[in-house]
């Protein structure tokens, strides 16, 4: 480890972001009774140019009227581009209620966008003297935000998660498909007449989960808009956590159950990382610090991997 030691993600679940447009209040109420450990109400791109007014009401109202129990609820803001993020955040922030948990910026392409949430959201927390401090999460989604996704992932002690938005991603590199994740027909490999699909997010998620990792963020995998196939998205969550990210979207109530299976450590793997950890005991009990378990090599930075399955799974729990 670094002299600089990581900083740890906030501990708390973040299996699955379920989604629902700021404009469509009636589902304000399933939102709040699903399985959900966090709930992002959206004024962006599921909200059509007329109706942001009126979503930014909605949402400022269920934030006092709709009981959101547990769920971490987040909302999203319009990009920094556009004529609405300013009167998002200090409408949401003055009007809404202590209920409100994080910010959501989407299309960040550099840290000073986030200072500038940042700068708002500090003076009014301060004028209007509200209690809890609004927490920040971040959509890298532009060939800009994969570029300065480190110094993105600095930008704020006020930021808790960053996620992938494959959609607003694949636009902004010119990817020539129209698919909101998962696998795309023209990127594979060929060997011997036989395609092999590879995956065109891989690196970019990669990228965010570094980043993430080195910062003490959530790393979080986007959309998956095919929401009629439940085995596309259970691959696309398990290429994910794979790789280190702690959840995913859903974009349909649909996905929750299956991204929440994925991202909670099944009791196998947490028997096995419990069992790798009494090995390792046993070993260092001995005097050595690498041992046989299962047949394969265990040694001290395996306590470190087994730690990672049993603290997610505890914290889940708890
Ligand atoms: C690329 C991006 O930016 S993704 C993020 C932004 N996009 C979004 O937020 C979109 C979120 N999803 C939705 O708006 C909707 O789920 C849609 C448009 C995809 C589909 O909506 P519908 O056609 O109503 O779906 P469907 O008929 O299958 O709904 C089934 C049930 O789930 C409810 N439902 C639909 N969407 C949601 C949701 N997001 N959350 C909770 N419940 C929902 C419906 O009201 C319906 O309830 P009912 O059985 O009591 O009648
Ligand atoms: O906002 C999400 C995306 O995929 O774009
Ligand atoms: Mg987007």
């Amino acid at each position: 480890m670094s002299f600089r030691v990581q900083p740890a993600a906030p501990a708390r679940p973040n299996r699955c972001q379920l989604f629902g447009p700021g404009s469509r209040p009636a589902i304000f109420e399933k939102m709040a009774a699903s399985a959900a450990d966090v709930i992002n109400l959206d004024l962006e791109d599921s909200v059509a140019p007329d109706d942001k007014a009126q979503a930014r009401r909605n949402i400022i109202e269920a934030s006092h009227n709709v009981d959101w129990n547990t769920k971490y609820l987040s909302v999203r803001i319009n990009g920094l581009d556009t004529p609405y993020w300013y009167r998002d955040v200090v409408e949401l922030l003055e009007d809404g209620s202590e209920r409100i948990d994080q910010i959501m910026i989407p299309k960040v392409g550099c840290a000073a966008d986030v200072y500038a949430v940042d700068a708002l959201v500090s003076a009014i927390e301060a004028a209007k003297g509200r209690k809890k401090r609004i927490s920040l999460e971040v959509i890298i989604e532009s060939a800009a935000g994969i570029a300065h996704v480190e110094e993105i992932a600095a930008s704020s002690p006020r930021l808790q998660a960053m996620s992938l938005g494959a959609a607003d991603f694949a636009a902004s590199m010119g990817m020539a498909t129209t698919g909101i994740g998962g696998t795309q027909e023209n990127y594979y490999m060929l060997r011997e007449g036989a395609k092999y699909w590879s995956d065109p997010w891989h690196w970019a998620q990669a990228a965010i989960v570094a980043a993430c990792r080195t910062h003490g963020i959530l790393p979080v995998d986007g959309p998956f808009g095919d929401f009629s196939d439940d085995e596309g998205f259970r691959a696309q969550a398990l290429r994910s956590a794979t790789l280190g990210m702690v959840g995913k979207w859903a974009i349909h109530p649909k996905q929750v159950t299956l991204a929440n299976e994925v991202f909670t450590p099944s009791d196998e793997a947490v028997a096995e990382a419990r069992e790798i950890l009494a090995a390792m005991e046993k070993a260092k009990a001995e005097g050595a610090g690498a041992t046989v378990y299962k047949g394969r090599l265990v040694d001290i930075a395996s306590i470190r991997q087994a730690e990672v399955i049993v603290r997610q799974s505890e914290m889940i729990k708890a």
